[in-house]
């Protein structure tokens, strides 16, 4: 029986998004920010020599296609992506009014989001008091630090001392539809920064705050301070049924791997498998060879986004480009009679662009497995369609199948 593996590249993304310019921070909109061309542009000027070298080499992505749905979502030349010779490739716009990983996520599995995201603004003091009193009390404190919007290694190595001498959690945003609560894992304590987030939820999904998430650091004013893997999402439920849900509703499997599990608060998951990206492919290559049959494995790698995007980092991004493509190459081959493959993303997150928030991109969507040739346009929705017919599973969103 056919099986299904949907992997997200975190914020892999091709640029050309039509609503770019209504992504406008004040500064400056997400119009011509291309996350996926402007990593192979600088490869191929030498400018992104930091633990790799020269031209951005990606042989198994643009094989199925990565390089052309890049010049075809945006115009844009992606140098060393040459032509498509083995899968089906097309690019795909979201419609959901966020760039955000619930949102590409959500839609991706057949739900645009059906409402308007509570965003906070980029203030001297972000959050309401009501808010600030909320999370003072249930931290059992005077008060929080930040109230602003931030990167996060910026803010714990600005606000870690001041952390760790008055107890308060250090709260701040981003241009997504987060809360994020910083905490010294020793001082403040791992578990009491989870109740907190837990605590605070609530009111903040009622605000239709996507999340409320726990970032935890280690370290000392002396020595410096350095997140942990420990990061805690407390996303907002979804109103309605998704892939997972529909996938599992007939009786299949569904396995999780990675950030899937928070994403979608464990709806729809029969088994989730958590780690960094490289024991998450560890996972995947194991479940390639051992999920059942009329499976699906919906599986995120993040690092592309959180370590390397959000952080600007050219360099970093293309060296990890550059490992997961050679682990897919690996992968390809264990593939089954019948399994169909999907590689795609929820969003941009340029690290060339200004600032250190994703950006309003469109997404490739690589499919192995299936033959090859050229999709074409489709919209995030059309993939969790499509991954529903190649299952034999009925499909219950509005997307419609390319296969
Ligand atoms: O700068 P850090 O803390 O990594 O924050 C990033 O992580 C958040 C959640 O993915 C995003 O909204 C972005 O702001
Ligand atoms: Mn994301
Ligand atoms: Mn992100």
């Amino acid at each position: 029986m056919a099986r299904a593996f949907l992997i997200v590249m975190d914020s892999v993304g091709i640029g050309g998004a039509p609503d770019a310019h209504q992504f406008f921070n004040g500064t400056i909109s997400d119009t011509g920010a291309n996350t996926l061309a402007h990593i192979a542009q600088a490869c191929a000027r030498g400018e992104a020599e930091d633990g790799r070298h020269g031209p951005l080499a990606l042989p198994t992505l643009a094989n199925l296609g990565l390089g052309e749905a890049v010049r075809f979502a945006s115009g844009e030349d992606a140098p060393g992506l040459g032509a498509a010779t083995s899968g089906r490739w097309g690019a795909a716009q979201e419609i959901s009014p966020g760039k955000d990983t619930p949102s590409g996520h959500w839609e991706l599995a057949g739900l645009p989001v059906p409402w308007e995201w509570h965003y906070f603004p980029d203030t001297q003091a972000s959050f309401p008091p009501e808010v600030l009193r909320a999370a003072a009390e249930a931290s059992g404190t005077d008060g929080v630090l930040g109230n602003c919007h931030a990167s996060g290694t910026a803010i714990i190595a600005e606000l870690g001392a001041q952390h760790t001498q008055t107890g308060w959690p250090i709260c701040y945003t981003s241009a997504d539809s987060v809360f994020q609560i910083a905490a010294h894992e020793e001082h403040f304590g791992l578990e009491r920064l989870y109740d907190l987030c837990r605590a605070l939820a609530p009111m903040l999904h009622d605000m239709r705050v996507g999340r409320v998430i726990a970032r935890p650091f280690v370290g000392s004013a002396e020595e410096g301070f350095t997140r942990t893997g420990n990061r805690k999402d407390f996303a907002i439920a979804l109103p309605e049924a998704v892939l997972t849900n529909w996938v599992q509703d007939a009786g299949r499997r569904v396995y999780g791997v990675g950030k899937i599990g928070d994403i979608f608060s464990m709806t729809g998951i029969d088994e989730l498998r958590k780690g960094d990206d490289e024991h998450l492919m560890g996972h995947l290559q194991d479940l390639v060879e051992t999920a059942v049959d009329g499976s699906l494995t919906f599986a995120n790698f993040v690092e592309f986004d959180s370590l390397y995007g959000h952080r600007r980092d050219i360099s970093g991004y293309a060296r990890a480009l550059e490992w997961f493509d050679a682990q897919i190459g690996r992968l390809l081959p264990k593939l089954k009679e019948g399994d169909m493959l999907v590689l795609t993303a929820d969003h941009g997150n340029d690290p060339s662009w200004p600032g250190t928030d994703h950006t309003r991109e469109q997404v490739p969507v690589l499919v192995a497995g299936t033959g090859m040739g050229k999709i074409g346009q489709v919209g995030f929705v059309d993939v969790a369609a499509s991954v529903a017919e190649h299952l034999g599973v009925p499909s219950q969103g509005p997307g419609r199948s390319f296969l």
